[in-house]
């Protein structure tokens, strides 16, 4: 007898259902197992606020846990980096499949170096903010919101000269095509978590959690529980300008991380290498470092 297909729920946002469906494509050629998306309303989709207003990003995330505890569905796909990272002990990241690209993108007419000093650069991004001014205090950057199509509207239309979005999401979205330039992570270093999403289900559910486990890259979790880490060591949010970003290579974890005041003027940035095994007293132990370093203060009121 056929199972009956799993429920997925998603945001219905169409970076959110691109990315559900590529999982849930994952799922059905690795198992033969049915998945079927199911559309889920956020209040972080609702809502106009800033999101900075909205004490963060959990918004996006409580609808979905709220489906899993009723049964309504049965897993979700989150962007990891919109996930706090404090776990909700009721629920399991089941999996975190392979990251995709990890850095952030420039759309514009021009390389980030060309543009005319006092261009617009739109990002509601506190920490690329932070460490855009560091490169280019010329410039003028202007807080937006709204889905990836909105942003790039604003350079097509001229409103703005340009905009910083994660390349995984563009990718996703069929966008990369008009990617100006990708930033390095020397230059920009990005989210914790960012590229990489997480396979989330209830705890209790040992078969379905053994079942999602099928798509978890293990070399993916180790860097971003250390990325992560260092993010929750510096008890700071998404709206903190801290930049994380950790590659496990199967022997060594290397992680580098910083702190960046809003106006770019000054940054702790550290990097540490242990073992992949070690992954969170690592971020955790180098968080510490950056706070002795003074990360503290450079967050000022971007911390919680
Ligand atoms: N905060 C919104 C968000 N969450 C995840 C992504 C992109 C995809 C990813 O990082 O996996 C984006 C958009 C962006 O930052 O451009």
């Amino acid at each position: 007898m056929t199972p009956e297909p799993l429920r997925l729920g998603t945001r219905r946002s169409q970076l959110a259902t691109t990315q559900s469906q590529m999982v849930a494509d994952g799922y059905t050629e690795r198992t033969g197992r049915a998945i079927e998306l199911v559309g889920v309303t956020t209040f972080g989709d609702v809502t106009k606020a800033h999101l900075a207003q909205l004490g963060g990003t959990g918004v996006f995330v409580s609808a979905l846990r709220d489906k899993l505890l009723d049964g309504e569905i049965d897993f979700a796909v989150h962007s990891l980096k919109d996930l706090p990272t404090k776990q909700d002990p009721r629920f399991v990241l089941a999996a975190l499949p392979a990251r995709h690209d990890h850095r952030d993108a420039l759309i514009a007419h021009a390389k980030f170096a060309d543009l005319p000093s006092g261009a617009r650069v739109g990002t509601g991004s506190p920490r690329r903010v932070a460490m855009l001014s560091a490169l280019r205090p010329d410039l003028e950057y202007v807080p937006i919101r709204g889905n990836a199509d909105t942003r790039i509207a604003k350079v097509t239309s001229g409103e703005l000269d340009a905009v910083v979005l994660a390349t995984a999401g563009l990718d996703r979205l069929g966008r990369s095509a008009e990617i100006a330039q990708i930033f390095e992570v020397e230059e920009l270093l990005p989210a914790p978590g960012q590229g990489a999403l997480a396979v989330e289900c209830r705890a209790d559910l040992t078969d379905l959690v053994a079942f999602l486990g099928v798509l978890d890259d293990p070399r993916t979790r180790s860097a971003v529980a250390a990325e992560r880490a260092v993010l929750s060591a510096l008890e700071a949010g998404c709206a903190a300008p801290v930049g994380a970003y950790a590659v496990d290579d199967g022997h060594t974890l290397n992680l580098t991380a910083t702190v960046v005041a809003l106006d770019g003027r000054e940054a702790v940035r550290k990097s540490t290498a242990g073992s992949p095994s070690e992954a969170d007293s690592l971020g955790r132990r180098l968080a510490a470092e950056m706070i002795s370093e003074g990360a503290d203060r450079l967050m000022g009121e971007h911390s919680h």
